[in-house]
């Protein structure tokens, strides 16, 4: 459970337009007069997970929002947070809410704090679980008798409690989310295809959103649908991130890609606590992880990149693949699939090297046709099953493989370059400047990860192409040597 508590709302929450009819009107959300008193879910239930235009073309003039989270860097918000905590039995703090560099709020050491130091000490009536009391219980005993697993549940339960307004339990701490995540789970498909192109993640992005739209799908037709009074046909869900509780204290802790302190259920206090891996002194940002993830997987679910070259978890994924030319096509591919893996296929690359996978991947898509007899053992050292042989050496391809594998870090290479190229001279087409500073953020954001993530495959090339100039040049040699033998032997 508190290993899932690593919660974080950006991931959980889009922007957030709910039924309401005194307040102003959002230039792009919009929704329907409601009344608010009866149906608690139904005012929740018609809010969107979108901020373009999509949401603003399906709703009428007379729909309005009602304002939800605050501004990323506004601290009223979170120190009223903070005060609401103190009062509900959050135990005083070293830390406090105040604006930082990294992050714009953080929790920032109060007094000094040493290395060891348990911190935070969030009791459970703080957490919120799948068992939290709903505000609005009849959505609750619906869907738990639907047995809907966390992550949807907890995104419909902060849904409702944030339509119930300044009467939820959890005002305070939805009043303190940012408005507006730029976690790639609210980039729209044309800004993933604009933006991504030459970064693997976008399909990751893609499955997931994809994976989102189908969890909630799946709850329309099966629940939504057979109780229309307590969910409405226009229900839309915002996207959800698959985590299961949200610790309201413990998320404003930002990420620091070189510490290695994780949130935990502290038994004997009862409560979410981390303990801390450095000491700081008052004034230093405290920092927890957020996962050992690369630049990418960070922007994916929390809408932000570090600076090149600070994350040691970086890695770019590879993507090699069987060509369609290849004699052997139909086997190796029949090899692959045994072995859950297919025609094209992605690997980590990180800036210390890549996994033994790719290599006999790269193996298997050179070999000959009289290899195929190893086709079946190159599949399976490709694969990510851990009981079989993976330093496979054939030292008779080895150099096409090497070269398979630099062309595949080639072909990737010239696509971040001509994005990279391309953004500084990149059409927006914004129409608002409100646009324009989301377009222009997630275009930097765009920039920073394609940059990471060419870096390491810079080096890589480099590796390769010195590991295959000094095969060839000790070829070379070889070859020269058994020239001046055959030359005395003559
Ligand atoms: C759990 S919240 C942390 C509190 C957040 N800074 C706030 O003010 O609400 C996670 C969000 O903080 C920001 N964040 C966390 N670590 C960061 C970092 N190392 N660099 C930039 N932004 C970061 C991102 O916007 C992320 O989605």
């Amino acid at each position: 459970m508190v290993e899932a508590s690593r919660i974080f709302h950006t991931t959980l929450l889009p922007t957030f337009p709910l039924l309401h009819n005194n307040h102003k009107p959002d230039s792009h959300t919009f929704l329907t007069n409601f009344p608010r008193k009866r149906h608690g879910l139904l005012q929740v239930l018609h809010c969107s997970v979108s901020t373009e235009n999509e949401t603003a073309t399906k709703t009428t003039t007379t729909q309005m929002t009602v304002p939800w989270g605050c501004d990323i860097d506004s601290l009223e918000n979170a120190s009223a947070l903070q005060r609401w905590l103190s009062d509900s039995g959050l135990p005083p703090q070293k830390m406090g809410i105040e604006k930082v560099d990294v992050g714009e709020r953080g929790l920032v050491a109060l007094k000094n704090i040493r290395k060891g130091e348990k911190l935070l000490f969030v009791p459970p009536s703080l957490v919120i679980t799948s068992d939290s009391q709903w505000g609005y219980p009849e959505a609750g005993e619906v869907l738990k008798q639907y047995s809907v697993p966390d992550w949807p549940l907890l995104a419909i339960y902060l849904i409702s409690e944030a339509s119930l307004q300044k009467s939820s339990r959890w005002s305070n701490y939805i009043s303190a989310l940012p408005r507006q995540p730029y976690s790639l789970l609210y980039w729209t498909r044309a800004e993933l295809d604009r933006y991504l192109e030459a970064s693997q993640i976008r399909e990751r992005a893609i499955e997931r959103i994809t994976n989102v739209i189908g969890t909630y799908n799946d709850l329309r037709l099966r629940i939504f649908s057979k109780y229309p009074d307590i969910f409405p046909e226009e229900v839309r869900l915002p996207s959800m991130g698959g985590r299961v509780a949200l610790v309201p204290w413990a998320d404003m802790l930002n990420h620091n890609c070189e510490v290695e302190t994780f949130l935990d259920y502290d038994k004997s206090t009862k409560g979410i606590v981390f303990t801390t891996d450095r000491q700081y002194q008052p004034g230093e940002q405290v920092f927890i992880s957020y996962g050992r993830k690369s630049n990418g997987e960070l922007l994916l679910s929390y809408g932000f990149v570090p600076r090149e070259g600070t994350n040691p978890s970086d890695s770019v994924e590879l993507s090699l693949s069987l060509k369609k030319s290849d004699k052997c096509y139909k086997e190796k591919l029949e090899a692959l699939r045994k072995h859950g893996l297919s025609a094209s296929q992605c690997f980590p690359i990180q800036i210390t090297g890549w996994p033994l996978e790719l290599m006999a991947y790269a193996y298997l898509a050179v070999s000959p046709p009289s290899m195929r007899g190893k086709f079946e053992e190159m599949a399976a050292a490709a694969s990510n099953k851990t009981n079989v042989k993976k330093d496979m050496k054939y030292p008779e391809i080895e150099e096409q493989a090497l070269q398979f594998v630099l062309d595949s870090f080639e072909t990737s290479i010239s696509k971040y370059s001509k994005f990279l190229q391309a953004s500084g001279s990149m059409d927006l087409d914004i129409t608002s400047p409100k646009q324009l500073n989301r377009k222009m953020f997630l275009k930097q954001l765009a920039v920073d990860l394609c940059s990471s993530e060419r870096r390491i495959l810079f080096r890589a090339q480099y590796i390769l192409r010195r590991r295959l100039r000094d095969m060839r040049s000790g070829e070379l040699k070889a070859l020269r040597i058994f020239d001046s033998f055959r030359n005395i032997f003559k």
